[in-house]
């Protein structure tokens, strides 16, 4: 009993609810979370088919967050099937970098977080590429988007609206700037997303509130998409990327593997067999570091009948 409350105590003290200072704990100095530090980004150079990126900007920090920035401000950030496998690929490399624990996605400029598929390249079938093909591909990303075990913020200044409004939707969080204005245009220019763009958005608003959106192609204020649920904070658009790395750090002094399975287990449902696949996965990765996981395996490489009945309890 003694010994609980000690330990009790003691993890009192790291979270910073014990009697000592808390500023004395070598774990507090460790997880400092701070506001102020300054951000490094510093790019990193990827190549897709052949060509380095070309629409959108790829950054990382020190501290390990990764920073994608859709770049064709001039059309509203909208995506093209290019910017789309761009995007993929930097997601990619993020996920599979170890350093990095935190990912923002974002547009260039401060008018547009995205506007959607660019549709100056849409033709009959889809969004046209250099190959002639017309594809869907914005589907890939939203996968891609889902399954990272990463935590992904959206940063979002100005109008995200059309697929880009999914984007946002689709991040784990949005922080979001007072400029920025939310909604759906597909009905209007011909287009909707009848997938996660709705599932998603209902269970973000509420179905009424998500047919709202869809069916009148309304758009609203960062106000309004704050009071509706659909973006954790709204700040001064001069402060949105400092609170934005904010929220990443204080999820950078959490246990990475805790927020994976977190996120995938709030996905699981909605996506059925592949988000049980998912968070199944990661109960298989766990086994793999447990004594009758690893006796399996040591008893196939010894070549001899594994012990599981050491382990009936
Ligand atoms: C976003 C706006 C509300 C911004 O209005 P604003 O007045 O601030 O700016 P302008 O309208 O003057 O725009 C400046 C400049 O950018 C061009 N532009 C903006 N958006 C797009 C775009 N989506 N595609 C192409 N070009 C765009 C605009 O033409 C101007 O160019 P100039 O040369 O004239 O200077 C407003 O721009 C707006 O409403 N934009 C359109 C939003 C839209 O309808 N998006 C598409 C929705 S459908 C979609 O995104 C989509 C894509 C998919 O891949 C799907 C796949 C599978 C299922 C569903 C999908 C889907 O729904």
């Amino acid at each position: 009993m003694e010994r609980a409350r000690r330990r009790v105590r003691e993890a009192e003290r790291h979270l910073g609810g014990g009697r000592r200072r808390v500023e004395e704990t070598t774990y507090y100095r460790r997880h400092r979370v701070s506001r102020d530090a300054p951000v490094e980004w510093r790019g990193v150079s990827l190549r897709v088919q052949g060509d380095a990126l070309a629409e959108v900007v790829y950054e990382k920090s020190e501290e390990g967050i990764a920073k994608i920035s859709i770049n064709r401000p001039e059309k509203r950030n909208a995506f093209t099937p290019r910017t789309i496998v761009e995007l993929i690929c930097c997601l990619e490399d993020a996920k599979e970098d170890g350093k990095v624990a935190a990912i923002i996605v974002t547009g260039v400029g401060t008018s547009a977080f995205c506007s959607g598929g660019d549709q100056l390249v849409r033709e009959v079938g889809g969004y046209v590429g250099k190959d002639g093909v017309p594809r869907l591909n914005f589907l890939d990303l939203q996968v891609v988007l889902r399954r990272i075990p990463k935590p992904i913020v959206a940063m979002v200044a100005g109008h995200a609206v059309g697929g880009g409004h999914i984007i946002h939707m689709l991040c784990d969080l949005t922080i979001s700037a007072d400029n920025a204005i939310y909604g759906q245009t597909g009905p209007k220019v011909g287009s909707f997303d009848a997938g996660w763009g709705c599932s998603v958005m209902a269970r973000l608003v509420g179905p009424k509130r998500a047919k709202e959106m869809w069916f009148l192609c309304k758009l609203y204020t960062a106000e309004e998409a704050y009071e509706m649920g659909l973006v954790n904070k709204v700040v001064p658009l001069d402060e949105l990327e400092k609170e934005t790395v904010y929220w990443c750090r204080q999820m950078l002094a959490n246990s990475p593997l805790a927020l994976s399975i977190l996120k995938a287990s709030m996905n699981a449902v909605d996506d059925g067999h592949a988000g049980v696949q998912q968070l199944g996965g990661f109960a298989t990765k766990m086994f793999y570091s447990h004594e009758q996981g690893l006796e399996g395996l040591t008893a196939f490489k010894e070549k001899r009948k594994p012990d599981f009945e050491q382990f009936r309890k």
